[in-house]
């Protein structure tokens, strides 16, 4: 019988979730459907900070999981809520694709003219981007990379920027004008890496997608997420993080930044892939020991 994937129904969502598909069968033998599912995230025009950027996109497809509607779904990892919910379970976290964050228009970053106007939805990279660029003004927007791009075309904006992933699967990595590294611009936890879903009690079909799960983006990702969920951060925080899993060390660095871009706290720390989450929640320890939560504070009101 066919196993049924749910998704979101843009662009992005079907495309990542035919990847994931392929993936599959191709692994497991088994013929996959696609099950498009409109999420609340993609129906409301209100911008993701005011909706606390957290679930918007995930919860209609668990509630396809609950009702057996389909028999797994595939998320943007950074869009899935740090918060365990004991329903599900993820069965799989597909090799990560490029984590970085891009910029896309005419001119790299430093070439922007004074006053430029940069698209972006993200809190976090509004606030990073402040604290190399002051000078220009930042945009908030919606709607899927079409949308977004279509603005610099239509003379709205100067440039957007959008995760270095989602383009690449697009096939739109061409229009990229420059890649910011993670010293400039730290991702959203978890950027770039797909989560794969099922309800906890199907162990079938935990073990069958287990074999979609790279164990070096799962310790990498479990320790960005960690440090997430440790300063009690919703996705839309200006919070970023980044690890890496060479096979021995797991190199992780977070930052939270105020709004203004101007005050930050980044700390980095190594420890073993298999201690991951420990490791997250004890550099969040240290951040908010050196203020992070009151930046964090500043945000929630
Ligand atoms: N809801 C926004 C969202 N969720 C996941 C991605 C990119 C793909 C990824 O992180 O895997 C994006 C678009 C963006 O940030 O440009």
């Amino acid at each position: 019988m066919n196993l049924r994937l749910g998704t979101r129904r843009s662009t992005l969502a079907t495309t990542q979730s035919q990847m994931v598909a392929d993936a599959c069968t191709e692994r497991t033998g088994r013929t996959v459907e696609l099950v498009g599912v409109t999420t609340f995230g993609d129906v409301t025009k209100a911008h993701l900070a005011q909706l606390g950027g957290t679930g918007v996109f995930v919860s209609a497809l668990r509630d396809k999981l609950v009702e057996g509607e389909i028999d797994f779904a595939v998320h943007s990892l950074k869009d899935l809520p740090t918060k365990q919910d004991p329903r599900f379970t993820l069965a799989a976290l597909p090799e990560r694709h490029d984590h970085r964050d891009a910029l896309v228009g005419p001119h790299k970053f430093a070439d922007l003219p004074p006053g430029a106007r940069v698209g972006t939805g993200s809190p976090r990279r509004v606030a990073m981007l402040s604290a190399l660029r002051p000078d220009l003004e930042y945009v908030p927007i919606r709607g899927n990379a079409d949308t977004r791009i279509g603005k610099i075309a239509a003379g709205e904006l100067d440039a957007v920027v959008l995760a270095t992933a989602g383009l690449t699967r697009l096939g739109r990595s061409g229009e990229i004008a420059q890649i910011f590294e993670v010293e400039e611009l730290l991702p959203a936890p978890g950027q770039g890496a797909l989560a794969v879903e099922c309800l906890a009690g199907r162990t079938d079909l935990v073990e069958l997608l287990g074999v979609l799960d790279d164990p070096r983006t799962r310790s990498a990702v479990t320790a960005e997420r960690a440090v997430l969920s440790a300063l009690e951060a919703g996705c839309a925080a200006p919070v970023g993080a980044f690890a890496a899993d060479d096979g021995h060390t797991l190199n992780l660095t977070a930052v939270v930044v105020s709004v203004d871009g101007r005050e930050a706290v980044r700390k980095s720390a190594a420890g073993s892939p298999s201690e991951a989450a420990q490791l997250g929640r004890l550099l969040a320890a240290e951040m908010i020991a050196e203020g992070a939560d009151r930046l964090m504070g500043e945000q929630s009101h």
